[in-house]
């Protein structure tokens, strides 16, 4: 029976913090999708990662998809709670990671949780309560440019305090300097912030053991929120879950909807190590029919070098937000037709992207395989015909820039 419930907001988030769960020792099965039954899911997990598409929703949709989770998580046996964003804090002034903790701090009626999204791994750290891409302050790194929250602000406290129904008041700091005096400094710390009147409190964290230290401090806690590094502190009562993957043969398909800096730099490395084609738009509008056939025929007939589509043709290339639709919509129909012709193992990129093609492709719920970059793994679904499918879904920022020639090999 599962104990450990975590709400993510986004699909590549949720497998994020489900392969940070089983490194663990947290048997942890994801479940994807709004109004999802958990059913058999957490019958033999520890831990269950309910998958929504939430980041950019409007405000209301993401409260109430987010509470309808936790509401199935605690009907699951869930008794303690995690509310997975991104470790780029991807929001908007509106939301919506602060309208969503707030509510499912107070649908638990509990007084006080964590801001946590540091992911040192992958060069997410928090220092004086300001969040670092790398070398850069968030406002500094390419997620100012982003189409859909553009983070144009570093301090956690003042991205949070228009999210938030009490503002300034409602939010606290934990600084370094008491994290590293140990988990009992920072025991101390938050259970100050909370007589203070604070329910949101911003804890510093530069590495792996500045997280261990939080997680520590912060066992009495019903809810934490963060990124998915927090949750390696959480001991599960494993030793480890990971089931090493095994790929079958066939095409090495990449479908790429993302427009991240690291996954340009991805595509352009597979496509001198293997092959690929181009989703432009305008040839979607043109003939969906054709342009989606041939992209599958090309991709059968790739051999084993990588064969990647992809959406978006360079790191400058301007994106009108509009097509995402309709580039979502042909990956997804892709991937289906794929999948249809045998394909049984295939590497998506992107968080909107993934959550697209897995919609489309019915897939229940994902174990926990091979972890081939931090936060990155092989996942193992059922297709719509019950046969094994494996799948990786990949944070846009995530992974070397050798991942989608990388992950095929050693697992093959
Ligand atoms: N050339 C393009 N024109 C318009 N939209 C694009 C283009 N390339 C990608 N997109 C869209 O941008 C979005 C990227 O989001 P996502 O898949 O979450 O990637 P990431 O994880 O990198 O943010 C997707 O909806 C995708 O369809
Ligand atoms: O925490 C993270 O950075 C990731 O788990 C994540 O949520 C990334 O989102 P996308 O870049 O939109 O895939």
């Amino acid at each position: 029976m599962a104990t450990l419930g975590v709400i993510a907001d986004d699909l590549t988030g949720a497998t994020d913090i489900a392969i940070a769960l089983t490194s663990a020792g947290h048997r942890t099965a994801v479940v994807l999708g709004e109004g999802v039954p958990i059913g058999d899911a957490a019958a033999d997990a520890d831990a269950v990662v309910v998958a929504l598409k939430s980041r950019t929703a409007p405000v209301g949709e993401a409260v109430a998809a987010s509470l309808e989770a936790l509401e199935r998580l605690r009907g699951a046996g869930c008794e303690r709670f995690y509310v997975k964003y991104c470790s780029t804090f991807d929001s908007t002034p509106e939301g919506n990671i602060g309208p969503v903790c707030e509510a499912v701090l107070e649908a638990l009626e509990e007084r006080v949780t964590v801001i946590a999204p540091a992911f040192p791994a992958n060069g997410r750290t928090v220092y004086r309560g300001h969040l670092f891409v790398g070398d850069d302050p968030l406002d500094e790194s390419p997620m100012r440019h982003h189409p859909l929250t553009p983070m144009t602000d570093s301090s956690l406290s003042r991205l949070l305090e228009p999210q938030v129904s009490r503002g300034a008041d409602d939010i606290a700091l934990v600084p370094w300097p008491v994290v590293s005096r140990g988990a009992g400094a920072v025991r101390e710390a938050v259970a100050r912030a909370r007589e203070d009147g604070a329910r949101f409190v911003v804890v510093d964290a530069v590495s792996d053991e500045d997280l261990r230290v939080l997680a520590a401090a912060t066992g009495d806690l019903r809810l934490l929120t963060g990124g998915s590094a927090l949750a390696q502190g959480l001991p599960g009562p494993h030793p480890t879950g990971h089931r090493e993957t095994v790929l079958p043969g066939g095409p090495r398909v990449v479908l790429s909807g993302s427009a991240s800096r690291a996954t340009q730099g991805q595509v352009r490395h597979a496509l001198a190590a293997g092959s690929g084609l181009h989703l432009a738009p305008a040839a979607l509008r043109a003939d969906f029919e054709g342009s989606v056939a041939g992209a599958v025929d090309a991709a059968l007939r790739a051999g084993t070098a990588p064969f990647v589509v992809y959406a978006t043709a360079a790191p400058d290339h301007v994106v009108d937000t509009g097509d995402a639709p309709l580039l979502e919509e042909a990956l997804a129909e892709i991937a289906v037709r794929l999948v249809r012709s045998g394909v049984r193992a295939l590497l998506v990129a992107g968080g909107e992207t993934s959550g697209a093609v897995v919609g489309r492709l019915g897939v229940g719920p994902l174990a926990v395989g091979t972890e081939v970059d931090p936060g990155v793994a092989w996942m193992l679904g059922r297709a719509g015909d019950g046969g094994d499918l494996h799948l990786m879904l990949k944070s846009g920022n995530f992974g070397r820039e050798d991942l989608f020639v990388r992950a095929w090999e050693g697992v093959a």
